[in-house]
Parts: C-alpha cells; structure tokens; sequence
C-alpha cells in the first residue's frame, strides 16, 4: 500500500520508516520538522491545503503527528485536536479509504487497575490529561468520519512504544518497535474495519490489557517486555504507576 506517515520524524514515526517497508508498504512522510536525508514534506497539521496535497493519492494514513505528552490546552487544541480535524476532512475530500489512527492508554488513564479480567476497549472514557483528552476527541472523530462518510479507522490505544521498557509499569504497557509495524501493518490490511479500537502492547506476562481486538486484525505480537524486567527498578505498589492505567500522566 501506499501510505502516508503524520509525525514520521517522531519515535515511532523514525521506528516505522525503518519496519513498514518490509510489510510491503511505500511510504510517503510528513512532519513539522524536516527528516534528514529525505524528501520528506514538511507542514504544521493546521495547514488545510498542505495536509489536503498530502494524503492526495495514497491508500492510507498512519496518523501519528501532535504532540504526544502532557501539554497546555491552547497547544494541545492546535496541533492534536484541530489538526486531527485538518487530517480526516482531507482523507474524506480526496477520498482515502483508511487511517491508522495512533490513539492512547491516557484516553483511558484513570480506570482503575483493580479487575482481574483483563481490560478490553470497551469501557468509559476516562482521559488522565488534555493530550488524553486529544485522543478521546479523535477516536470520536475517527468514528464520526466512519459512520458519515465512510472512511474506516482502526485506532489504537498504544501503551509504551520505545526501543526498550523505560519503567516497571512499562513491563505492562510496553509496545515493542517490531511489534508495532505488526499491528500498523494488520490494522492497515484488515478487511471491513469500520472504526474499530483496539489495545497496542506487545505479549507482556505482566500485561493488564486485553488484545483480542488486535488478534482479531491479525496481530501476531512476538515481542515480551518480562525479558527487561531484571534491568527496572520494581513497581510500587501505592504508585499510580500500580494503581491507575494512565499511571503517573495521572498526576500531571
Ligand atoms: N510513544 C508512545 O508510547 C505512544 C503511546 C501512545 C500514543 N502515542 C501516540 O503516537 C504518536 C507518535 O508518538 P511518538 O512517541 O512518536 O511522539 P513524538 O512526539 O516523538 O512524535 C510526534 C511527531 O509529531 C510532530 N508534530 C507535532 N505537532 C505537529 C503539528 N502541528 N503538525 C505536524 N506535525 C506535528 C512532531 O514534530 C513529532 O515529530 C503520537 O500521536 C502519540 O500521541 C505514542
Ligand atoms: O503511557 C505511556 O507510557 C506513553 O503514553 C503515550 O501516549 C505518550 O505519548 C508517551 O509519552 C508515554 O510514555
């Protein structure tokens, strides 16, 4: 497939440029900042006519681009919520048929983590920040775009994706870069999605999510966190790390 990547200079952005490829997938990349040694396009996501030239021809949008941590309301509104809007009026004006949309565990970060069943997608919003709350507004979105005008979406509440956990709760939460292209790759090829939400977190033994949404894509997760788990610190158990799914975005 063809596909353009929102927010390619990030960390998962940088992740995917080096995996998708192997999935079979020729990307085209966007940011705010420029990649090196690339034809990268380079525009801010509130930038209508830059974004609408951007997703022109491509099969499908990963979308990742915003900002990706606790920020203030005025920031957060531009670059994750009206930027947001900007991607999907120009998905749906040049008439792309579906976006990957990089949703996250802090749309849902003050459930508790109290259930002996593991937690599906299926539960109250309960946004843990603003930039949680950016990602309750676009997997509204996403589902507004899918019932009105057809464009399907699979979001995906990604826990941690980094090269390696950084922190015990990371054992739970961690998304592991191959593991990552894994789910991007079968939520890009799934058939008939509608908008679909699903779980993003490697096979962790410490897990508390829910991933049969994911496997019902074709998420095949190969990946453990429990291999790093001898390097981290261990987790408090009064923490919010321990004790909310959003952890420490909770106390920001
Ligand atoms: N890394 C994680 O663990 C994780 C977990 C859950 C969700 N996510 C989501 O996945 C996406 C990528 O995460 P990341 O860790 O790579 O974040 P990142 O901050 O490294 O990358 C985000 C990119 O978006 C770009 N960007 C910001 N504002 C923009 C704007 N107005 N217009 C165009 N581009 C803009 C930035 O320049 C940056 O390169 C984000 O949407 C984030 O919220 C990440
Ligand atoms: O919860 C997490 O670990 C991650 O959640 C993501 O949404 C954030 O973008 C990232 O900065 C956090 O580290």
């Amino acid at each position: 497939m063809h596909v353009l990547i929102t927010g390619a200079a990030g960390g998962i952005g940088t992740m995917l440029r080096e995996l998708l490829p192997g999935h079979g997938h020729t990307l085209r990349l966007a940011d705010l900042r420029p990649i090196p040694d690339t034809d990268s396009l380079v525009f801010d996501l509130r930038d209508s006519a830059a974004v609408r030239a951007a997703v022109r021809g491509v099969d499908a949008v990963v979308h990742l681009g915003g900002i990706s941590v606790e920020d203030s309301f005025a920031n957060i509104l531009g670059a994750n919520i009206q930027g947001s809007y900007e991607l999907y009026e120009a998905v749906r004006a040049e008439g792309v048929g579906r976006v990957v949309y990089a949703s996250s565990n802090h749309a849902v970060g003050y459930t508790p983590l109290d259930s002996p069943e593991p937690i599906g997608t299926d539960i109250p919003s309960r946004p843990d920040t603003y930039y949680g709350l950016s990602k309750v507004f676009g997997e509204g979105l996403a589902s507004l775009y899918a019932d009105k005008y057809g464009v399907q979406t699979v979001s995906i509440r990604i826990g941690s994706c980094f090269p390696e956990p950084r922190s015990a709760r990371a054992l739970a939460t961690w998304l592991s870069p191959g593991d990552c292209a894994r789910l991007i790759h079968a939520a890009l090829t799934a058939p008939e999605v509608g908008h679909t939400v699903v779980n993003g977190i490697s096979a962790n033994t410490r897990a508390w999510w829910d991933l049969s949404g994911a496997r019902k894509l074709g998420y095949q997760p190969q990946d453990d966190a429990e291999a790093y788990a001898d390097r981290l610190p261990p987790l408090d158990p009064d923490s919010p790390d321990a004790r909310l799914l959003g952890g420490w975005f909770t106390t920001l």
